[in-house]
Formats: C-alpha cells, structure tokens, sequence
C-alpha cells in the first residue's frame, strides 16, 4: 500500500456535469439520463447533442444537428492523400491519432490560447463529423479499395458501416453500431478524457486535446482491450480449453483482457447491452463458440476474483459477429468517445485550471558534484 494515490485512484480531479459513474451501483448515467433509458430511446446522434449542448434535443433541433453534422463529413485533401499513402500495415489507433493531427494543421478555428467557446463547438462537431470517415477511408485504402464520396442521407452508425463495407448495412445491424456508440460515448475521468483535459487545459487546442485521448485509448488497459478479447479467444480457440487458459493466466497474473475496472466494484451496466446484442448475433450466425467462451470467462472471474466484464468484453464479440476486422475495434471506441471527449474538452474550458499533480521523489536525496566525462 503505498501512502499517495498511485494512479489517481479515489482522487477528484474536477467537476462535471456529464456522465456520472456510479461504481458501488453498477450504474451509469449522462446527464441524469439512465443509460438504459438512453439505450432504449435514442440515437448516438441524440446522444451526441446531449453532451455537447447540456440537454436532449427536440426533433427540429435534432434534424439541424445531424443535418451539421453530416455536412461536415468530407475530409481534407491532404489528410485523403495521407490515407492513400500511409504504409497498409499501419495501426489504425495510430492512423486515427496522425489524422485528427493533420486535421488540426489546417482548421484555422483551432486557436490556443484564450478559449474561443463557439468556435471550440464547431470544431467538436467536425471531430466527430470526420473520425469516423478517417477510420473507414484508411480501411478501404489498405485493402486497395477505391474511396467513395461521403454521403449525407446516413446517419453516424450506418455511414460509417457504408463506408467500410461499400454497401448500406441493413437497418439492424445499423442500429446495433448505433446503441455500442451510445454506450461508448463518456465515461467520467476515464484515461483517454483526462488526457484530453490536461492537454486542453494548458490553453492547448481542441485537435491536441483529441489526438492525446486517442492515443491514450490505445493503450490495452482502456480501450484496446476489446481488441485484446478477440485474440485471448482465437488463442484459447475452444470451449473446452477455456477453464484451463483462465487458470494459467490467474497462476501466471497474466490479466484477462475485457475484466476488472477502476471504478465499477460490480458489473459495468454497459456490459448486458453488449452481451445482449452478442448472443443475439452469434445465434443468427449460427456460431454461439465466442459468447459461450466469453460467458464462462466471466464467470470464472467473478467466482474466483470477484472481478467483472467491463465495456470491452462483450463488445469484442458483437463487432467480430458484425464482420468488423479487430484492428477497427478501439478505433470504433474512438469514434464514440470523441463525443464525450470533445464535450469534456468543452466543459474543461468553461472553468479551465491546470492540471499539475505533485510526484512523491524517490531518487538520491543529496546532490553530488557533476564528474567530469573522463571520470564517470
Ligand atoms: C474502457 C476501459 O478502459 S475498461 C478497462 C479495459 N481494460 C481491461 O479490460 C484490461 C484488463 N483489466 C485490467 O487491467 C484492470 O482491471 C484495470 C486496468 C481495468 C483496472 O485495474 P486497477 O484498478 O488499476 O487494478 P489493478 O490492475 O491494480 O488490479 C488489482 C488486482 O486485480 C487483479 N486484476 C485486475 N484486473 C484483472 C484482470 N483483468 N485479470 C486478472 N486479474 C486482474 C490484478 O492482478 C490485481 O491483483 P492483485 O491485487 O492480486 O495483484
Ligand atoms: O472509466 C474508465 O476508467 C474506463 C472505461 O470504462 C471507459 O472509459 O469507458
């Protein structure tokens, strides 16, 4: 036990209206809206405005939104050209990170400096106009696909599965993306958001503030663990292979990817959507393997370590039994999170101080002469 908050466990770092993570309860709201009720109810799209603007919208608000947001989809050329040009082997977290980057190099809204709240809110809007036409250009142009023009008749969810598959996808599956953005969109002081904060809150621009949080999410502690689920199940490969893999890993303190969270004590309320959703998809593809493994793997976890499946369990198997590659899986996270992000960054800069913890020194206590380089 060491006598400072290694991590930042239990430590508040700053107030906020918008997602409340209530960790004893497994309970999990934005605004004061349950996500259930969010889950059963609305749109991403609806989802978006709420923490961009503090309330849901009504249908004429709701319609100029998307209507902003959809125009604001097409892609610098430069930032196509990246895409185009970028090694095919690349990580796509990391395609994500240059290009939200690249976006910042000509966006002459992103100021730093003093906060210039209203221009901050468009630029928010093309973050999360244009993540996810990054992230499905830089797939098509891997695979030699041609990039088709972005299109204005879709909403969030099934542009993005348009643009990656080349075909509409039908409205279920549209609406199964739809609620996992829903889920994803913010999270209280996640890891991801607080980069985004420290980084904004140095009077930084909203695209550094972003391009931090992706490659904080990256890591697969926070969001790449759902890519991590995916390869923990191909490597146990069978139902009957998992009680012993798990076994080795708790003998080894090897971590299960997809179990265990900071906060939630109990399960993460965003898990049953997403194991619903999954078992509803492997039945109909008729290939139960996945959930069934990713059920007694859960299971185990809890009887043994009293531990739970967290966002990225289950999630993992809904985007495999969608058809989705598992190196588009965090950067799907992304493309969710950047509604809260953005609306964090937002928020950061209403009542803006710098981020600047203490470190406990644990290095040499007396100075010592610097030795010339002949003597060391
Ligand atoms: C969207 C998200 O970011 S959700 C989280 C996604 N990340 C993962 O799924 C990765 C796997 N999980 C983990 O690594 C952790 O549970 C974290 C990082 C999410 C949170 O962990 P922390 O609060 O930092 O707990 P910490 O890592 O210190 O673990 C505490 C104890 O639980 C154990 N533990 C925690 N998670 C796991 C796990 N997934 N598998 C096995 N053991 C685990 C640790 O080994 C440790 O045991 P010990 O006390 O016997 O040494
Ligand atoms: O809150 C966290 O620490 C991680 C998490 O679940 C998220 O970012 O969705």
């Amino acid at each position: 036990m060491s006598d400072y908050a290694k991590g930042l466990e239990g430590v508040i770092a700053n107030e906020s209206a918008l997602s409340r993570v209530e960790g004893l309860e497994g309970k999990l709201s934005y605004l004061g809206y349950d996500i259930d009720d969010l889950v059963n109810g609305c749109t991403f799209e609806e989802v978006t405005y709420l923490l961009q603007n503090g309330q849901l919208p009504n249908q004429s608000e709701l319609d100029a939104f998307c209507e902003s947001l959809r125009g604001r989809r097409e892609l610098p050329q430069g930032v196509v050209d990246f895409l185009k040009s970028a090694p095919k082997d690349a990580l796509p977290m990391d395609i994500i990170r240059t290009g939200v980057s690249m976006l910042g190099l000509t966006d002459k809204r992103a100021k730093i400096g003093e906060p210039d709240h209203e221009a901050n809110r468009e630029v928010a809007l093309s973050i999360v106009a244009q993540i996810p036409v990054i992230v499905a250009y830089y797939h098509r142009a891997r695979q030699g696909m041609d990039l088709p023009p972005v299109r204005t008749d879709l909403g969030e969810a099934a542009h993005f599965l348009y643009l990656i598959n080349g075909e509409e996808p039908s409205e279920a599956m549209a609406r199964t993306l739809d609620i996992a953005y829903i889920i994803h969109a913010d999270h209280g002081m996640n890891a991801s958001t607080f980069s985004a904060r420290v980084t904004v809150a140095t009077l930084s621009d909203m695209y550094s503030a972003v391009t931090s949080a992706i490659g904080t999410l990256k890591g697969p502690l926070h969001g790449g663990a759902n890519e991590g689920v995916i390869q923990m199940l191909e490597e146990i490969g069978e139902e009957d292979k998992v009680d012993a893999y798990v076994e080795d890993c708790l003998t080894n303190k090897k971590k299960i990817m997809g179990i265990g969270h900071r906060v939630y004590k109990v399960l993460d309320p965003r898990a049953p959507h997403l194991q619903k959703m999954a078992i509803k998809l492997t039945e109909e593809l008729g290939e139960p393997k996945w959930i069934n493994m990713s059920n007694r793997i859960a299971e185990i976890m809890r009887e043994r370590k009293g531990l739970n499946a967290n966002v990225d369990f289950y999630s993992a198997t809904v985007y495999y039994s969608m058809g989705i590659p598992t190196d588009l899986f965090t950067p799907i996270f992304a493309i969710a999170r950047a509604a809260g992000w953005t609306a964090q960054v937002l928020e950061q800069l209403q009542d803006n101080r710098l981020y600047r913890p203490l470190t406990k020194y644990v290095g040499p206590q007396e100075t010592m002469p610097v030795p010339p380089i002949s003597e060391r």
